[in-house]
């Protein structure tokens, strides 16, 4: 019987979830014939789903625990804990017009819009946040006060304010501006879609990445809170990791500690005598970024640098759950 309900990803963040998933599990199996892999651990049932679903099911604890972007969470207003962010699908949600279009903020436009009396129709797959966000706007405020925008899906309508229509887009929402509607938010990655549909950012709402969420009663069973300490713990060894660079280097004795000196990086490092008489073998973690930077001190202080990719470093001693009760 499995201890931990789990539910990943379908879609554009699926590959680099699984690749997260196999190097934190070491082994998954199962994948590419059902939406039912397997994880290295029995005691972890795992299903594929769409990102844009999770939040709510694992808020309704069909799942206990569950990996979905930041944008979605805050669309479905999921309560749910948030307990690590994967740093992987990093996107941004922006509010873009036309290019030939005047206006270089949301406000100006609204402002615009309200005062020639023209309505104003956004195109998203973000209802709520989409509504949310038009209704913190201050031009929007000043024109329309506490009216919520009209959203307009295939089965309803629902919003007073007929002079701001949001549809519900069900992709290549890049698409519809100028004809169907006059501005769109949505997420981008690269900004090649928006680029090539001749459109220009003029607000950016929010940033989101994908993180691993919980349901909160689950986080009170002491067993599936253990299981979820586990989880935790192996899939921030790999985000941690791959931040990180594992470096073996030889030197001479009477180098050592000047390498040690001038390598400010080399936190608590292992040294070691070699088998030849007056050498030593350091090795160490250090910061990926600070590698570029160290490599010129260490060309005249040591040999043989030896450099690896860690696939986890696991923070065993930090990981608990007393934050979430
Ligand atoms: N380049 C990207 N394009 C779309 N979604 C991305 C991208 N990078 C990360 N994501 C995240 O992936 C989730 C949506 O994934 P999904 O693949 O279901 O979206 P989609 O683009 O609407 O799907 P599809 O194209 O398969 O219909 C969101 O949380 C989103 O923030
Ligand atoms: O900034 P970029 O790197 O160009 O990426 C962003 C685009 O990628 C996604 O679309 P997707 O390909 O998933 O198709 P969709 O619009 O039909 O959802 C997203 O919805 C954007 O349209």
């Amino acid at each position: 019987m499995p201890t931990v309900k789990f539910a990943v990803p379908k879609g554009s963040i699926e590959e680099v979830t699984f690749k997260l998933l196999e190097q934190a599990w070491q082994h998954v199996s199962g994948r590419g014939r059902t939406y039912r892999v397997k994880l290295g651990d029995p005691e972890i049932d795992v299903k594929i789903l769409r990102p844009q679903e999770i939040p709510t099911y694992v808020q309704e604890g069909f799942y206990d625990v569950g990996i979905t972007g930041r944008d979605w969470i805050l669309e479905a207003k999921a309560d749910v804990e948030v307990l690590l962010d994967l740093e992987i699908g990093r996107v941004k949600q922006v509010i873009a017009v036309p290019s030939s279009f005047p206006y270089k903020s949301l406000d100006e436009m609204i402002a615009d819009f309200a005062k020639t009396g023209r309505t104003l129709r956004v195109s998203s797959e973000y209802l709520t946040t989409t509504s949310m966000h038009l209704k913190s706007n201050a031009a929007y405020k000043k024109a329309y006060g506490n009216a919520d925008p009209m959203i307009i899906t295939p089965w309803l309508r629902v919003g007073e304010n007929k002079k701001v229509e949001i549809f519900l887009s069900f992709g290549a929402t890049e698409a519809k501006p100028p004809e169907d509607v006059d501005a769109i938010f949505d997420i981008t990655e690269t900004g090649t879609t928006l680029a090539q549909n001749n459109l220009k950012i003029i607000d950016t709402v929010a940033e989101s990445t994908a993180v691993l969420v919980a349901n909160k009663k689950s986080l009170k069973d002491q067993t599936k809170r253990e299981k979820i300490a586990d989880m935790i713990a192996l899939l921030r060894g790999v985000v941690d990791g791959r931040k990180k660079l594992h470096i073996f280097v030889n030197v001479k004795k009477e180098n050592l500690p000047k390498l040690l000196k001038e390598l400010p990086a080399l936190k608590r490092p292992t040294v070691s005598p070699l088998s030849e008489d007056g050498w030593f073998g350091v090795n160490t973690v250090i910061d990926k970024n600070e590698f570029i930077r160290i490599v010129p001190k260490m060309r005249k202080l040591a040999q043989g640098l030896v450099v690896l990719e860690p696939k986890q470093i696991l923070p065993l001693d930090e990981i608990n759950l007393d934050g979430y009760s």
